[in-house]
């Protein structure tokens, strides 16, 4: 049987280890289950987490094999390759597909039941991939999709307005990439559009909408060029879209998911805004885009479409 407070996570390099402690740390996992290809990597962390347990009481955390998933309601796959300083998402694409083949069969046979939640990059398409690749129903397979990208574009409109983020209603969609894009004609700050209005003293013009996307397209890259890595931020991601599927929430969020029809658009994993809960992705919603959102999705799908040729899954 499944126990929702059993959490694997597949990859315990920087952004695994970051979800690990965003789950350790609010609680939201009973039983975390480490896998990485490199054991002792594993065992270290799950050691080091172990030791925190008398400030946040009784968590088990362990390093394990494919074997020990089968009590897992919800499995992480944050393992791969990161992107290095310069080098975009989509450059990972052929290097982690083939680690990908791998981790589907190993899930597939000893946790054939578990919700998968794909990190690791370029997401849409390793979301797609794992579909093609996992034998569970596609609903069952999601991607964080651009919920970093919109967490980004909410903390600087907020800092922007001077307000707080979460009164910030603003949604990126789209890839996981270069060709995201902001949905303006929908975006407010506490029900007050953004486009054509002052907010508190303050406006937010074409050119000020315009900075703002790119400093949200180039975010990865700048934290990367930094530090080498991006983990912290997608951790509380993930931390909050387990919550949201454990606790069967049905909130609407911008993840990864299978397009067969909504927006016009077929057999393509991108991000548009899906009711989630303990079945994974559900139905999408139906967002009333301007036409130059409508572009910018389909440009995003084109995009994306380019690779899933290239992929060879058939
Ligand atoms: N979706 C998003 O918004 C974000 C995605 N990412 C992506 O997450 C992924 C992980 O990034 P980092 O943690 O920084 O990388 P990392 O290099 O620190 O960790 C990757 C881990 O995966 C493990 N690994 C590699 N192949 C494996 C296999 N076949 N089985 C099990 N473990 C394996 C490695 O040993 C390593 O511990 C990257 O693809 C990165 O681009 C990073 C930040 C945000
Ligand atoms: C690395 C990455 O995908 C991000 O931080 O957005």
């Amino acid at each position: 049987m499944l126990h929702p407070h059993t959490i694997g996570i597949v990859g315990t390099g920087q952004v695994g280890m970051a979800t690990a402690y965003a789950l350790f740390q609010q609680r939201i996992a009973n039983e975390l289950i480490l896998i990485d290809r490199d054991r002792a990597r594993a065992e270290g962390e799950a050691m080091d987490l172990m030791h925190a347990q008398g400030y946040v009481g009784r968590r088990r955390v362990r390093a394990g094999d494919y074997s020990d998933l089968a009590r897992a309601q919800i499995v992480i796959v944050t393992a791969g390759v990161a992107q290095r300083p310069g080098e975009s998402r989509l450059e990972l694409l052929q290097r982690n597909v083939a680690v990908f083949h791998e981790i589907a069969e190993q899930l597939d046979r000893h946790a054939p039941e578990a919700l998968l939640l794909i990190a690791s990059n370029p997401v849409d398409l390793l979301t797609y991939a794992m579909e093609q690749l996992s034998s569970r129903p596609r609903h069952r397979v999601i991607g964080t999709g651009t919920m970093l990208d919109t967490t980004r574009l909410r903390t600087l409109l907020a800092e922007h307005f001077q307000v707080d983020p979460r009164s910030v209603h603003a949604l990126i969609l789209g890839e996981h990439g270069d060709s995201e894009f902001a949905v303006w004609s929908q975006a407010n700050i506490g029900g007050t559009p953004i486009r054509g209005h002052t907010i508190l003293g303050k406006r937010c013009d074409r050119s000020c909408r315009d900075a703002l996307l790119a400093q949200v397209r180039g975010a990865a890259g700048a934290i990367i060029e930094c530090k080498g890595y991006t983990n912290w931020a997608i951790g509380l991601v993930i931390a909050h879209l387990v919550r949201t599927i454990q606790e069967d929430q049905g909130s609407v969020l911008p993840i990864t998911s299978r397009l067969d029809g909504a927006y016009g658009l077929h057999d393509i994993c991108l991000s548009i805004p899906v009711r989630v809960g303990i079945e994974g992705a559900g139905a999408p919603l139906p967002l009333p885009l301007d036409d130059e959102e409508r572009a910018a999705l389909a440009h995003s799908a084109e995009v994306l479409r380019g690779f899933i040729e290239g992929l060879g899954l058939g």
